[in-house]
C-alpha cells in the first residue's frame, strides 16, 4: 500500500485539506544544509575514550553512536511493528491505547498521543493553555519501561511489541548507564549522587511517527527544544528530519544506519553546573515522506537533590512541575533557567 492510501490512520487533524490557518506557526529560520559531511562528532561505545565524550558533551552536547550493541535485528522489527501499528486506523489506535477506552487496557503501558509530544506524567497530551492549533506534525507512544515489562496483551501484534519494547528498554539501560558512569567518572560526583542522578525504572520510550505535510516550511515535527532528561538516546530510520543548533547554525542531523544519535538533557547540565550542554534541536516535516523514530529518556530519582553552584538545589519533580505549568499556562518551557541561583540571575 503507498503512503498516500493510508490517509485514515492520520488523526484527522493532520488529513490534507483540513482548514488550517498556515500562517501559525512560521518556520523560516535558516539552515546550513551541507549534504555530504555529518555535523556530528562519534563516539564508539566499544572503546570508549572518557576525555573525548566529556569534549563532546561541553562543545556539542549531541553525538553519535556507533559500535552500541544494540542488535540490528531487534532495531529492524521495532521499526517494521511501529509501522504497522502507525497503519491502522486513527480510531483503532486510540481504541487500543487510550487509557479511557476499555478496562482490558486501563492500564495499558502505552499511551498514544498525537499533534504535541508534550505529555502529563499519565501519558496524556498536555493541552497548551493559549488554545491556539499550534500542533506538532506527529503522533506516538509514550512507553513506561517499568511498567511494560510487567504486562501482557492478549493481541499476538501488541504483544508481539511489547516484548520488543520490553528488550529494547533493556539494551538502552545499559548503554545509558555507562554513558553516565563515565560522565558521572568526569564531574567528579560521588558516587551516592551518581546512583539517585541517574534513576534507570524513570525511563521511558517514545515511539514517534512524523506525518507527511505539504506545508513543511511552515510546521514543525517538534519544535526547538531541549530535552528534560540526564541523557536522552535516539535511533531514527532513513528519513532524515532532526536538526541541531551548533556553531550557531541549524544543522541537518544525518540518518546513519545502525547509529544512535545521543544528547546530554537538561538534567546533566544541571549536574555538571554548566560544564555540559543541553543542546537545542528541532524536527522538520518532509513533504513526502513519513519518518519514525524511537527516543529513550532517562531521569534522575524524583527525590533526588541537584546540587551545585550555578542553580538553587531543586528536583527532578520540582523541574517537571515548572515546565508543565509553563507548558499550560504560557505555551512554552522556560526550563533551567527558573532554577538558576541568585548570583548567576544578577
Ligand atoms: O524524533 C526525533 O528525531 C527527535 C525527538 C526529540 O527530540 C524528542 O522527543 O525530544
Ligand atoms: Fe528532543
Amino acid at each position: 500500500m503507498s503512503q498516500s492510501d493510508n490517509l485514515e490512520s492520520y488523526p484527522p487533524f493532520f488529513r490534507p485539506n483540513h482548514d488550517i490557518d498556515s500562517s501559525e506557526n512560521a518556520c523560516k529560520t535558516s539552515v546550513n544544509s551541507d549534504s555530504d559531511s555529518d555535523c556530528l562528532p562519534v563516539i564508539d561505545f566499544l572503546c570508549m575514550n572518557p576525555e573525548n565524550l566529556s569534549q563532546v558533551c561541553r562543545d556539542c552536547g549531541m553525538f553519535r553512536l556507533v559500535n552500541h550493541g544494540v542488535p540490528l535485528n531487534l532495531l529492524n522489527q521495532l521499526q517494521d511493528h511501529a509501522k504497522k501499528l502507525f497503519s491502522l486506523t486513527f480510531e483503532a489506535k486510540q481504541d487500543l491505547f487510550s487509557s479511557s477506552s476499555s478496562s482490558s487496557s486501563c492500564c495499558s503501558p502505552i499511551a498514544y498521543f498525537w499533534g504535541t509530544p508534550a505529555l502529563t506524567p499519565s501519558g496524556d497530551a498536555l493541552k497548551k493553555g493559549s488554545g491556539t492549533q499550534d500542533h506538532n506534525w506527529l503522533e506516538g507512544l509514550n512507553v513506561s519501561l517499568t511498567q511494560v515489562s510487567q504486562f501482557q496483551y492478549e493481541d499476538p501484534l501488541l504483544e508481539s511489541f511489547r516484548s520488543l519494547l520490553e528488550e529494547y528498554g533493556r539494551q538502552q539501560c545499559r548503554v545509558a548507564k555507562t554513558l553516565f558512569s563515565t560522565m558521572a567518572h568526569d564531574l567528579k560526583l560521588c558516587s551516592t549522587k551518581s546512583q539517585s542522578y541517574l534513576s534507570l525504572p524513570t525511563g521511558i520510550l517514545r515511539v514517534y511517527r512524523y506525518f507527511r505535510c505539504m506545508d513543511s516550511h511552515k510546521r514543525w515535527g517538534i519544535d526547538v527544544h531541549t530535552d528534560s532528561s540526564v541523557i536522552s538516546i535516539l535511533h531514527q530510520d532513513e528519513v532524515q528530519g532532526l536538526q541541531v543548533f551548533k556553531d550557531n547554525q541549524w544543522l541537518d542531523v544525518k540518518s546513519i544506519h545502525n547509529t544512535l544519535i545521543v544528547n546530554v538533557g537538561d538534567m546533566a547540565q544541571a549536574m555538571s553546573d554548566d560544564k555540559y550542554l543541553s543542546v537545542k534541536h528541532r524536527v522538520k516535516v518532509n513533504k513526502e515522506k513519513e519518518r519514525i523514530s524511537i527516543g529513550y529518556f532517562v531521569f534522575p530519582a524524583d527525590d533526588a537533590v541537584i546540587e551545585c553552584s550555578k542553580y538553587k538545589p531543586f528536583t527532578y519533580a520540582d523541574f517537571r512541575t515548572e515546565v508543565q505549568k509553563d507548558l499550560k499556562t504560557l505555551g512554552f518551557k522556560i526550563g533551567l533557567q527558573k532554577f538558576k541561583s541568585t548570583q548567576e540571575n544578577t
